[in-house]
């Protein structure tokens, strides 16, 4: 046996050493809280680099990727990086069920992404039934797991996997998300570069939904100040909802945002991870079923806790502008969950 003593004097060993000991205490940390997160979608644009992100989660014991197609390799590719966490991969809408087991968190990036000339609520017809099967799935195999969509029409999805899980008899209100994140990363962006300050200090809440006017920054929230005349103002809420539209057109036909929303959802699901974890004052802004509004779903900043959403902290105030928005997108919002009821009927 090598000494204490012994080890210090030989650099290398005393490098493993401390690597050893850093990965023990980590594991340690991992095994004792042991959490399960389900990628349904893994094989997609998002899905991807969203279970890359996911891998490095010290937090995240064992990451189900599950998708049509694909899941196999991806999975070997991720399991060689050396975190703790364990990849298993799962194929077909057969190995659902098994995917989701005890899941904690399950994360949607599945269904058909926009093509340029295309509106989010075009894609109804073909990602209404990723809603209705995962909500489905989810009620049996782990109902009290944290359901976090990404699937567009995000607005009319979400109406849709609360009514299949009330159906199912496993609605939880405070456990349905449909992320909007990407809309606040977007936000304290163009907002940062527009300021000169580095993005991550922008602080502004972005309500509503997650379609064109039914996303709402509420710049008069922004920290720092956004104060800018009104022909900014209108520019850079153009920018903010239209960004998606702007990312569809540059990728002329081979998807929308990826990237940028693995980075955004990683973000959320650290977020709900850190809540779970009994850490205070975990905020993120995302689409729920609520009552701040007339509207049945709606995004507004939530606190998180250890049962997903702890408190609505509703609609923040808001100037003349924005409340005249906001009566104008609640209009559209409404309509886009009826669609989803709807659907969900059928
Ligand atoms: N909420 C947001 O802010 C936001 C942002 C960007 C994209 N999106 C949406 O996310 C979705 C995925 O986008 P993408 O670029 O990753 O698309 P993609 O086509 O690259 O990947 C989608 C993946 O989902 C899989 N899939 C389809 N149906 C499935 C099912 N029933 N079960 C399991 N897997 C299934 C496909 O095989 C594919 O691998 C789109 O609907 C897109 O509009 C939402
Ligand atoms: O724009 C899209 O279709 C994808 C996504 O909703 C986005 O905002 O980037």
């Amino acid at each position: 046996m090598l000494s204490n003593k012994m080890i210090k004097q030989i650099p290398q060993l005393t490098y493993i050493s401390r690597w050893a000991q850093s990965k023990c205490n980590s594991w340690n940390h991992c095994f004792s809280r042991g959490i399960k997160v389900a990628v349904v979608g893994a094989a997609g644009g998002i899905g991807q680099p969203l279970s890359l992100l996911l891998k490095q989660n010290p937090q995240i014991s064992e990451l189900a990727i599950q998708d049509l197609v694909d899941t196999k390799g991806i999975a070997a590719d991720l399991s060689h990086i050396s975190t703790s966490t364990t990849v298993k991969s799962f194929t077909g809408k057969e190995e659902l069920a098994c995917a989701l087991e005890n899941a904690a968190i399950v994360v949607v990036p599945a269904g058909l992404p926009r093509k340029p000339g295309m509106n989010r609520s075009d894609l109804l017809s073909a990602n209404g039934s990723v809603a209705v099967d995962v909500a489905k799935a989810v009620s049996k195999a782990c109902p009290a797991a944290m359901m976090a969509f990404i699937t567009n029409p995000l607005n009319t999805v979400i109406p849709i996997a609360a009514e299949v899980l009330k159906q199912e008899d496993a609605f939880d209100p405070n456990r349905l998300f449909g992320v909007t994140s990407l809309d606040v990363v977007r936000a304290q962006t163009f907002i940062g570069e527009a300021l000169g300050v580095n993005p991550q200090e922008v602080k502004i809440p972005v309500i509503g939904g997650h379609a064109g006017i039914t996303i709402l920054p509420v710049f008069s929230q922004c920290q720092p100040e956004y104060k800018v005349n009104s022909e900014q103002r209108t520019k850079m809420l153009t920018r903010i909802q239209e960004a998606g539209t702007e990312v569809v057109k540059a990728k002329a036909g081979k998807g929308s945002a990826t990237l940028s929303m693995a980075y955004a959802a990683a973000n959320f699901v650290n977020s709900i991870l850190r809540a779970m974890n009994n850490e205070e004052n975990v905020i993120e802004c995302a689409y729920v079923a609520s009552d701040v509004s007339e509207a049945e779903y709606f995004a507004s900043p939530l606190l998180l806790g250890p049962k997903g959403i702890k408190e609505n902290l509703g609609v923040p105030e808001l100037d003349g502008c924005e409340e005249d928005a906001l009566k104008l997108l609640i209009k559209q919002l409404i309509k886009d969950i009826e669609d989803g009821i709807k659907y969900a009927e059928c």
